[in-house]
């Protein structure tokens, strides 16, 4: 096969790749970007597999960065793009299920595909677009399987999180997993606990962002992986419930969290200690807390206008989309009108502020100020008053004599 229209991130790092092959080296585009070319998706980085030695990649080029040099990556400069290439190895050792315990250099292609995971991502593409296909990758890709290069059993123990990225897939590219590869998943999925969290938190993100969800949860139940994901174990139940909801299609990692929280009827704390569990970052354990406590009002269909005030735009949105995945009714561009309106959106849009509080107010400092403020913002944002200075001023010390 040979593919003649090539993404313009291909037909950029030729140069690249015709100065390699011009120093006597093989070079070909490897990895997720020739899969995703073919399936005529988008292509966001290109990684170059090459028979050059790291050494030798250095001489041929003059602006080089050792990324990782001890595993054949170095990055090549130029014309302001940066290009990942890897020398052509083979890895040995594995003991810790996640890390080869030794790398090493080899000149053949063939050597450097065997050892990859899947067959669709075994695939290599010289500069002129030749796909090469050792593995029929090609053959998979068309028939949307998704399979391991030669036996599971070892793909699986040289890296535990390729059973994620499997099921990443599944979901990403709406492929079924091939039998033998499905099998060699439910045998060896306690090894998933031997992965950083982090890591499969991320295959996770990725599989319940993607086009078909509900694929990709059924191979986590069916192989037994979600029960070696922090917590996960805990709630098949929830998990399950999520296969009947229709077609989904989340767009953050937010939202990911969001709907497992409020699908495993997580709240306050409890959110905490899930999200905590999978090490997501404080800003999405912010976002989760809030969206969370809003599905419920949503769903219910009288969202308070301080609801929607203490929520926020985007969380509101993405909110908005859980609670219609469960039977909620609320237009989203609606709620967003409603939102709109609100007189004020944040507490520094508020025509009165602590030191004019004092000033203006003979009020003392102290918690007292605060305690006004927030009742001069909640009666703003019903609609109570009007967000003067003068009025605001007046209620303040109505406030203050009670
Ligand atoms: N655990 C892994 C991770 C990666 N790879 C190989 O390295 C390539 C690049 O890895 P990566 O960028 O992580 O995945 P992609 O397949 O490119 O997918 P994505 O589009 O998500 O980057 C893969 O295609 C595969 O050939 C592998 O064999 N085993
Ligand atoms: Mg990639």
């Amino acid at each position: 096969m040979i593919i003649k229209k090539l993404p313009q991130e291909f037909e950029q790092a030729r140069p690249v790749m015709q100065q390699i092959e011009a120093a006597g080296f093989e070079a070909y585009f490897v990895g997720g970007s020739v899969r995703d070319t073919i399936l005529n998706k988008p292509i966001h980085d290109v990684d170059i597999a090459t028979s050059a030695y790291p050494e030798e990649i250095k001489q041929i080029f003059h602006r080089t960065v050792d990324t990782g040099i001890e595993h054949g990556t170095v990055m090549i400069l130029d014309h302001g793009k940066g290009y990942e290439t890897t020398t052509f190895r083979t890895e040995s050792g594995y003991q810790d299920f996640r890390r080869p315990d030794e790398v090493t250099f080899v000149r053949s292609l063939q050597e450097d595909l065997q050892r990859r995971d899947f067959t669709i991502n075994a695939l290599a593409m010289k500069e002129d677009g030749t796909v090469i296909d050792l593995f029929n990758g090609l053959k998979d890709l068309k028939a949307g399987m998704i399979r391991a290069v030669g036996t599971p059993q070892e793909r699986f123990h040289e890296d535990a999180l390729r059973m994620m990225r499997a099921i990443r897939f599944a979901s990403q590219l709406d492929f079924k997993i091939e039998k033998k590869t499905l099998a060699g998943i439910q045998e060896n999925a306690a090894l998933l606990s031997k992965i950083a969290v982090e890591r499969t938190r991320v295959e996770l993100e990725k599989l319940l962002l993607g086009e078909n969800p509900a694929n990709g949860i059924s191979a986590l139940i069916e192989t037994n992986l979600y029960e070696y994901c922090p917590m996960l174990a805990h709630f098949k139940s929830g998990l399950t419930q999520l296969l009947a909801l229709n077609d989904w299609h989340l767009s953050s990692e937010t939202e990911v969290w969001s709907l497992l929280s409020y699908a495993f009827f997580l709240q306050g704390k409890q959110v905490t200690t899930f999200l905590k569990a999978w090490k997501t970052s404080n800003q999405v354990l912010e976002d989760t807390q809030a969206i969370v406590s809003a599905v419920s009002p949503l769903l219910e269909g009288e969202p308070s206008k301080l609801l929607l005030y203490h929520t926020g735009r985007e969380r509101l949105a993405s909110a908005n989309k859980i609670a219609n995945l469960f039977g909620g009714e609320i237009d989203t561009p609606e709620l967003l009108e409603q939102y709109d309106q609100l007189p004020i959106k944040s507490k520094k849009q508020l025509a009165i502020n602590g030191g004019q509080l004092m000033k203006q107010a003979n009020l003392t400092p102290g918690p007292m100020i605060g305690t006004i403020l927030t009742q001069l913002e909640t009666a703003v944002v019903n609609g109570e008053m009007e967000n003067k200075l003068e009025s605001l001023l007046e209620e303040a010390k109505n406030i203050a004599k009670v």
